[in-house]
């Protein structure tokens, strides 16, 4: 096995009912999550239609004038809804801005749950109506790709399948829309500042939905930075601190960037679309006794996902 290789797996093997392609289908992720942090999945239930909305109405949205967007920029939030303009988000101990700009859609919860009350409502651009529709229709679906992800995952750890259900239900997860906006005058970008800084994921698993173009790196555990490529019809999985956190590093949450294509290209945008999977902010954290051993010993304190959040968030600038 190649452990500085990014495995391409196909979610209907997960979910075909055959036990042994399920079983490949575990080792074969879990094993590139533990070495890799990431993996390709192919498969995944949006369908070709939905993804090509989505960009298109992304696309849409981030035409919009500066100050138009500007109103969906709201103060208190801590950038968890709606937009966050350009120069906002630094990666964490990084103090040069990312060349990005994005917009957040947030849990919306259908049943009586009372944990309703804890989020933000989501925020919709009067000038781009549809774009409400076509998100949360994303968000609904990555959300149930990211729950059977998740009960592979517990199988390849040894717990329950069925482990993360009850943590990740109305969970806290957030679908960005992200916007690299092009440079026209690439003499003003600061010195050293990319599309995204090196950073790792702070959430339980991030899908993310293709970029409109290259520029993705991960760091595999040689140092080295391995391109990220998917097909446009794969999507990218990566592990959160999170649930780096929960397994005491047995699954890697892997630093990854996107760096700046040529001068050229530099005048074009570059549109992505992650889905970072949250579990409740209640869920607990604690290194599960099976991740710790003599040889490797405990590497984080206890915190629930709640605390880690707001830790994170302060780090990154979005809180105050
Ligand atoms: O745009 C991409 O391809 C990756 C984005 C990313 O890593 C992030 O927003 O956390
Ligand atoms: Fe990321």
């Amino acid at each position: 096995m190649d452990i500085n290789k990014i495995a391409t797996v196909d979610f209907n093997d997960l979910m075909s009912g055959d036990a042994q392609k399920k079983a490949a289908f575990v080792k074969e992720m879990g094993d590139s999550f533990s070495n890799m942090g990431f993996v390709i999945v192919s498969n995944h239930g949006v369908t070709e239609d939905l993804r090509q909305e989505l960009f298109r109405v992304s696309k849409k949205y981030f035409e919009l004038p500066e100050d138009v967007k500007a109103k969906y920029e709201i103060e208190g939030l801590g950038g968890q809804r709606g937009h966050t303009g350009r120069n906002k988000e630094s990666a964490k101990g990084s103090d040069l801005p990312d060349l990005k700009e994005f917009y957040h859609v947030g849990q919306e919860v259908e049943d009586n749950d009372p944990i309703k009350d804890n989020y933000p409502d989501n925020v919709w651009p009067e000038e781009v109506p549809e774009l409400e529709e076509i998100s949360l229709k994303i968000y609904k679906t990555f959300e149930q790709t990211g729950k059977n992800l998740l009960r592979a995952i517990a199988l390849y750890l040894g717990l329950d399948e069925f482990y993360f259900d009850d943590k990740i239900h109305n969970g806290n997860s957030i679908l960005r829309m992200l916007h690299y906006y092009p440079q026209e005058n690439v003499d003003n970008i600061p010195d050293g500042a990319i599309r995204a800084a090196a950073h790792g994921d702070i959430n339980l698993i991030t899908l993310l939905m293709g970029g409109s173009a290259e520029g993705l790196q991960a760091q595999a555990l040689s140092g080295e930075w391995i391109n990220v490529q998917p097909n446009p019809n794969e999507i990218v999985i990566n592990i959160g601190d999170m649930l780096a956190r929960l397994t005491n590093n047995k699954l890697r949450s892997t630093i990854h960037r996107v760096i700046n294509p040529s001068k050229e290209n530099l005048k074009t945008s570059r549109y992505s679309m992650p889905f970072f999977m949250h579990p409740r902010a209640e869920m607990d954290l604690t290194c599960l006794e099976s991740c710790v051993s003599d040889k490797n010993p405990k590497q984080y304190t206890d915190m629930t996902a709640g605390e880690f959040l707001t830790e994170r968030l302060r780090e990154l600038g979005l809180l105050k």
